[in-house]
């Protein structure tokens, strides 16, 4: 904002802007900042009106203690610092909701508590517009909001200056601190006071988890050396260390599960026993033991021994890994997946693993369609041929194409057609012919295709699919990168033992949007399997677009919102802009800067209706 500004002009500029006026003579420039107008079209996206005061209220908040650890202290010494002066602090948690407020003279925190600015509220920007808080979280750096700035009316008589407390390890969001004082009482000096309480508040986060890091190796090592034998992993949130036997015995998933079976037990107790089912439907007797000092907990300590009465009676020596490898077997035979949507992809499959009928895939790219398509002929006809073809290179020679169709259907077994939806043109009314004859040595024809609807050159030729199947984006499903990963991972460490993605890694990964599907989680595994160097996948060896999951992804994210209204009216219109643009009462130019933005590829749109 232009600080020189008649207060009137910008009002009227503002009201101007909000009722989506978005022309500005030739040459000007508005008087606010891209910022500013970015947040407030996210506001308006979620139709939100500038004029509402409802602020989301939670009494009962959890105090994250790993967050207040670091800022307490810094807290602390800047409220004695500013007392009772023109300006208070707050503290909010990583969903935005405020956990503390200090300082301030009287007649600002009475103002402070008239526009719902305490401890308790939550000023995540989809609730209560642009403000130093929430905006702050979208926008992943310090934001300032001044006066009109603010989208809500009710809060405009103040200046907030917000920024995210980043964990310096994990590069994940832990919270923000801002600073708000009356428009009148603003001081040039209280961003830099803000920036460098927060460099504080990090750097003492870094020392905290060193000092948790060093507690557990030191636990580690010391239940290592008493037996040999037991199975022991030593975590918290961010760092596993495991004996050759744990990591013989677990996957990544299981790493997660026995995190959370301990933080449920234990409760406020130190130790805890009981019996764990594995993934691999082995059971151990675990005994969890809490890790900290009078600071705090550091992490968990588990021993583990194969159950009594487990499935598979107790483990003989190299049991592990027969049992792993049987286990191994066993998964690949399985469509992989826990949730929801992979439970149904797999019930769908198995219906039609005898059915003899063209069967026609579809999903986005990259969802793994030929994966299921080959899963399904080693199901029912393994030791008979499988021929790939794929219709992109129809174009080049469509006869000798065709003639390999052809010979695969003659050949037997399972043809698999890919993108079918990019015939060339000319050969639909062959292929089409081809597909009304059944095949005389039982050939089961799959073809896979982004979508059935709309227009594809292949014209008719979809008709004559009687059976379809979806693909689920990875996105509906990422819960099941826990059991994606290993295989992922496996396919680049042929002979080493391959590392596994650290339990806050797989969190991670699992919110983020994943475009491009189990390829481009495959593509990013490979690259941090590289990285890593044989060590457990952590944050830092994902490429750097891939560390923080609530940028991309998350229901609290308002750029979510955005993409995914976006990416529905592109959907419907089939990928005309101008369409999508009216059908979002939206200027094609708008929408082309918003898909640059949120980073949709028009090349790459889906088919879908997005959740
Ligand atoms: N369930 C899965 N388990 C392990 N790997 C998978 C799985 N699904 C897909 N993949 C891997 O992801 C990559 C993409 O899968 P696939 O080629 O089957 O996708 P697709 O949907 O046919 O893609 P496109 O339509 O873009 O050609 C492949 O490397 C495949 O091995």
């Amino acid at each position: 904002m232009h600080p020189d500004q008649p207060a009137t002009a910008l009002r009227t500029e503002r009201e101007r802007t909000l009722d989506g006026d978005t022309a500005l003579p030739v040459g000007t420039r508005s008087a606010f900042r891209d910022d500013i107008l970015t947040s407030w079209r996210r506001c308006q996206m979620v139709g939100m009106a500038p004029s509402s005061e409802d602020v989301p209220y939670r009494p009962e908040f959890e105090r994250p203690n790993r967050l207040l650890r670091a800022a307490g202290p810094v807290i602390d010494r800047l409220a004695e610092q500013m007392g009772s002066g023109p300006a208070s602090i707050l503290l909010a948690d990583s969903e935005a909701q405020i956990i503390d407020r200090r300082a301030g003279i009287r007649a600002l925190e009475e103002a402070l508590d008239r526009a719902m600015v305490a401890p308790g509220f939550h000023y995540a920007e989809e609730y209560t517009g642009t403000n130093g808080i929430g905006s702050a979280l979208e926008a992943r750096k310090p934001f300032v909001v001044s006066g009109s700035e603010h989208y809500r009316e009710n809060l405009q008589e103040f200046t907030c200056i917000g920024s995210p407390l980043r964990h310096p390890i994990s590069g994940v969001v832990e919270g923000v601190l801002d600073v708000t004082s009356r428009v009148s009482d603003t001081q040039e000096l209280m961003k830099p006071l803000v920036l460098a309480a927060v460099r504080e508040i990090e750097s003492r986060m870094y020392a905290d988890a060193s000092r948790r890091e060093q507690m557990l190796l030191e636990r580690f090592l010391r239940a290592g050396r008493r037996s040999s034998s037991t199975a022991v992993l030593s975590l918290n949130e961010d760092v596993v260390m495991a004996t050759t036997a744990a990591s013989a015995l677990l996957d990544m998933s299981d790493q997660a599960s026995l995190w959370e079976w301990a933080c449920r037990m234990l409760g406020t107790g130190d130790e805890c026993v009981g019996d764990v089912a594995l993934s691999g439907g082995v059971v151990v007797d675990a005994r969890a033991t809490r890790i900290g000092d009078r600071d705090g907990t550091a992490g968990v300590l588990v021993e583990m021994r194969p159950a009594a009465r487990s499935a598979r009676g107790s483990a003989p020596a190299g049991g592990h890994r027969v049992r792993r490898a049987r286990r191994a077997a066993a998964r690949s035979d399985v469509l992989p997946g826990r949730s929801v949507a992979a439970g149904r992809l797999r019930d769908e499959v198995e219906v039609v693993v005898d059915d003899e009928r063209p069967l026609l895939l579809c999903g986005e790219p990259g969802t793994g369609k030929l994966f299921v398509a080959t899963h399904l002929h080693r199901k029912r006809r393994h030791q008979d041929p499988l021929t790939v073809l794929d219709a992109r290179t129809s174009p080049d020679d469509p006869g000798a194409w065709f003639d390999r169709l052809v010979s695969g259907i003659d050949g037997g077994g399972t043809v698999v057609v890919r993108h079918l939806d990019q015939l060339a043109p000319e050969m639909a009314g062959r292929v089409e012919a081809l597909l009304e004859t059944p095949a005389r040595t039982g050939a089961r024809i799959v073809a896979t295709v982004r979508t059935r609807d709309g227009d594809s050159p292949a014209g008719r030729t979809l008709d004559h699919f009687p059976v379809s199947i979806t693909v689920p984006p990875l996105r509906y499903r990422g819960e099941d990168i826990a059991d994606l990963a290993p295989r992922l991972i496996g396919a680049h460490t042929a002979r080493r033992p391959a590392p596994r993605l650290l339990p806050s890694t797989l969190r991670t990964l699992s919110g983020l949007d994943w475009p491009g599907n189990v390829r481009e989680l495959g593509a990013v595994l490979a690259t941090a399997v590289t990285r890593s160097l044989g060590s457990d996948i952590a944050h830092e060896h994902l490429p750097a677009e891939y560390r923080d999951s609530s940028n991309r992804s998350g229901p609290a994210s308002l750029q979510r919102a955005e993409r995914d209204i976006l990416l529905e009216a592109l959907a419907e219109t089939h990928g005309n802009k101008l369409a999508a643009a009216e059908r979002l009462g939206i200027a094609r130019s708008t929408l082309y800067r918003k898909m640059r933005i949120l980073g949709i590829d028009e090349n790459r749109l889906p088919t879908f209706r997005p959740r």
